[in-house]
């Protein structure tokens, strides 16, 4: 597939990606657009051509949506439905290997360094899994040394919890040192985070709602989910191990969580999809078929130096089957709706957040600049990258999730 605008080599946005966002430039509205190479084609601007208008139209309403992409955020197009995504893919598609568009289209192409990105979904819930067997084992050996590193429920269910919505933020936005108690020689003390950490996480952006009562087997998962961000799930060690029993994470992981501001459409995701890894035992009747995992490579920087490529293909849970797991009760899912994979980690010593890397900061890992760390110091930077098999044998990426960290206020 060739596309009219020139995408450089090794561009995460090749034509086979396409994924969405929210930008705006100079002081002009937020408004959604996709990245292609270096630049950004604005979908207000394109749809206010009439280019998009078959694929916008509403089968059952007949209504054209053509001003769903002039939003400070994608839930308008993401409540649209499976149908409308796919029609609107297929004519950009179209749109950006056709010549003869570009005429039409030009006036509507941004170079990506003009504009500003913004958080790309209002996120409706957030719930954050733990899916990642090495990970949880080896979580498990530092927060309990006393038990066994799986607890009884682990291959059984996927294990989550819900998170803050609110926290959430775009990537490149500065976070702020949390403050809370951690123990010091058994006693709980107030005051800044000393072990502040991240985890390097895929997202699923969920589009088509449901009603209260209503499951969504794992097979629906394409009907309800749009596409896939990046994640880092800031978390505060030292606060989490002292607050967290019996009822989970809280104040440790709520202060931030930061997105890509790229969404990857599951279309784009196709040539990604693999074979689940084995799961003994087997699953509940309702987590069942598993689905597809997806063979997303990713990347962790600290400081500009890789510390962890985890390979999200061996994810224990797959995405489907979380979805399944939140809906089995009954409870809704919203438009905006974001669900975390879970920390995406891999063999020791080279995968895993930094309380893996570091063994609970016994360890210090060495930066390219002869520094060393165990958890992140003020003005730290972690950017996470991923990579992924796009169609016709390219390769696509995410763009990427930043932050660096700002001291206690
Ligand atoms: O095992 C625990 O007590 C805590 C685990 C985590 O902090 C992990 C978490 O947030 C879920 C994940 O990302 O895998
Ligand atoms: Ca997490
Ligand atoms: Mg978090």
């Amino acid at each position: 597939m060739q596309t009219w605008i020139e995408v450089p080599d090794g561009s995460p946005f090749p034509v086979t990606n396409v994924p969405y966002g929210i930008v705006s430039r100079g002081g002009g509205r937020p408004h959604v657009a996709v990245a292609i190479g270096d630049h950004v084609l604005s979908l207000a601007a394109a749809a206010g051509t009439g280019l998009l208008d078959d694929a916008l139209r509403d089968p059952e309403l007949g209504v054209v949506h053509r001003d769903v992409f002039d939003a400070p955020s994608l839930n308008g197009f993401l409540a649209l439905g499976r149908p409308l995504w796919t029609a609107v893919r297929s004519r950009l598609t179209e749109l950006l290997t056709d010549p003869s568009y570009e005429g039409a289209l030009r006036p509507a192409l941004v170079p990506r360094a003009e504009v500003r990105t913004h958080l790309p979904v209002e996120v409706a819930d957030y719930v954050d899994f733990y899916c990642f067997e090495e990970h949880a084992s080896n979580v498990g050996r530092i927060f309990r040394p006393e038990q066994a590193p799986l607890l009884p429920n682990w291959k059984r269910l996927p294990v989550g919890y819900h998170g803050r919505a609110g926290t959430i933020v775009v990537s490149g936005t500065d976070v702020v040192r949390p403050c809370g108690q951690r123990l010091v020689g058994g006693d709980p003390v107030y005051g800044s985070s000393l072990r502040l950490d991240i985890e390097a996480e895929v997202g699923f952006v969920v589009g088509t709602p449901t009603r209260l009562g209503q499951r969504v087997p794992t097979v629906d998962f394409a009907d309800h989910v749009f596409g896939a961000v990046l994640v880092n799930d800031w978390s505060a060690r030292d606060i989490q191990a002292f607050e967290y029993v019996p009822l989970g994470p809280f104040l440790g992981k709520s202060f931030a969580t930061s997105v890509s501001a790229w969404v990857v459409p599951l279309e784009a995701l196709a040539a990604a999809r693999t074979p689940v890894p084995a799961q003994d035992p087997v699953p509940a009747g309702y987590l069942r078929p598993a689905g597809d995992a997806y063979a997303l490579s990713l990347a962790v920087q600290w400081n500009g130096t890789t510390v962890s490529r985890p390979p999200f293909a061996d994810m224990y849970w797959t995405a489907a089957q979380q979805l399944a797991h939140l809906t089995v009760n009954g409870a809704t899912l919203r438009t905006g709706d974001l669900y975390a994979s879970g920390t995406v980690s891999g063999p020791r010593p080279n995968s895993g957040c930094f309380l893996e890397l570091t063994w609970g900061g016994r360890d210090p890992v060495t930066l390219d600049d002869g520094s060393t760390r165990t958890f992140l110091v003020d003005g730290d930077t972690v950017t996470i990258t991923a990579t992924a098999p796009g169609a016709d044998g390219t390769t696509i990426g995410f763009g990427e999730v930043t932050g660096r960290i700002l001291p206690a206020t």
